[in-house]
């Protein structure tokens, strides 16, 4: 047995946490080889809750589980932590615009980037859940001046998920035959889920983007606006998923991505594919050796690139009204 690998998850008491836990409890995040102690972190409302959770992780009596302690201070919280998911946020409220909810998640993931620069382990690797998840791990980034940008990463696994099932279902083979699609810009209505490069039941992805109608007016705005798609039909945003999509994202991070495909993730740009360097979007990523890495010679469609653009503006302007409220 390793020794314990410190994970701190904050919004411990949400939906999200609840689904979360007890799988990266179970070993399903870092495999089940691997003790875990798990960090609760939650704001003093959360707490009662998240004791709740703690009894019940306590209650499954999971082997791999070596401790775990319920905080409200950031600085505790991320102390010694060597992987750390950012799931709390603030939701939109009523009336809220984006930049009201861009200033409020400043108040949650300037301090969390702080805290992590302060005290987390020299390896520590950060995943952003809570949205806007690429603007709020870019504040989170920028407030973190001592750990290398390369660790902070935003989640577009869930709808690199979402796209592969879309796609399995309209080709008639299992999800496990469709390989190298790819998630570009921000996790937002804006995304753009790329076929160009994929390989499904063996056979180029083009067969597919062949037919536009298809692509334009069904695939690419189920996958891009599946989180509202959920919100409705549940009255509650995806959860069980999302938390899903965490355990793949950190897993393949820590322990590298399979041979012959990639994945999509929200990594710091260094100007790959002409995304302004400094920005975390979504790419085609490897990870191998414990790091992501951006998947590079693709060849760009005029198609793609109009839409690239268009997700990658959003998140220059999201930065710009960061920068201007002084958060990055
Ligand atoms: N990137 C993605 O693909 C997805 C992102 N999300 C986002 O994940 C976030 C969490 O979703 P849910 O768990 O459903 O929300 P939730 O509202 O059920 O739980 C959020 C929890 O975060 C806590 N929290 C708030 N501020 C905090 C802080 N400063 N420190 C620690 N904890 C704090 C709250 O007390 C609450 O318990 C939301 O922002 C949601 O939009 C959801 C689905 C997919
Ligand atoms: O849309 C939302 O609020 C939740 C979310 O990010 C998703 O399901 O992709």
């Amino acid at each position: 047995m390793t020794s314990p690998v410190n994970v701190t998850v904050t919004g411990a008491a949400g939906q999200i946490g609840y689904a979360l836990l007890f799988r990266i409890a179970s070993g399903q995040m870092l495999g089940p080889e691997t003790p875990v102690r798990l960090r609760l972190l939650e704001i003093p409302q959360g707490v009662k809750a998240a004791e709740g959770t703690a009894m019940e992780l306590d209650d499954c009596a999971f082997p791999l589980v070596a401790g775990i302690d319920i905080v409200d201070d950031p600085t505790v919280g991320f102390d010694g932590a060597n992987v750390a998911l950012l799931v709390g946020a603030r939701p939109r409220g009523p009336g809220m615009e984006r930049g009201d909810l861009l200033e409020a998640n400043g108040g949650i993931f300037k301090p969390q980037g702080q805290a992590i620069n302060a005290g987390a382990a020299d390896d520590v690797r950060v995943l952003v859940v809570g949205n806007p998840a690429n603007t709020n791990a870019l504040i989170a980034a920028s407030n973190a001046p001592d750990v290398p940008t390369d660790r902070f990463t935003a989640m577009t696994r869930l709808d690199h998920n979402r796209a592969l099932t879309q796609v399995a279902k309209k080709a008639g083979v299992p999800v496990s035959e469709v390989r190298r699609l790819t998630i570009w810009g921000n996790h937002s209505a804006t995304q753009y889920p790329d076929l160009f490069h994929a390989e499904v039941g063996g056979r180029p992805g083009t067969e597919l983007t062949d037919d536009r109608a298809w692509l334009e007016q069904d695939f690419i705005p189920t996958v891009a606006k599946r989180g509202a798609a959920i919100i409705d039909a549940r009255g509650a945003s995806s959860a069980a998923s999302a938390a899903n999509a965490a355990i793949d994202h950190v897993h393949d991070w820590v322990l590298g991505t399979p041979e012959g495909d990639w994945t999509s993730a929200g990594v710091v740009s260094d100007g790959s594919y002409g995304v302004p360097e400094g920005l975390i979007s979504s790419f085609p990523v490897v990870s191998q050796n414990g790091a992501w890495e951006i998947v590079q010679g693709l060849e760009i469609s005029d198609f793609s690139r109009g839409r690239i653009d268009a997700s990658v503006g959003e998140l220059d302007d999201e930065r710009a009204a960061v920068r201007q409220l002084g958060l990055v």
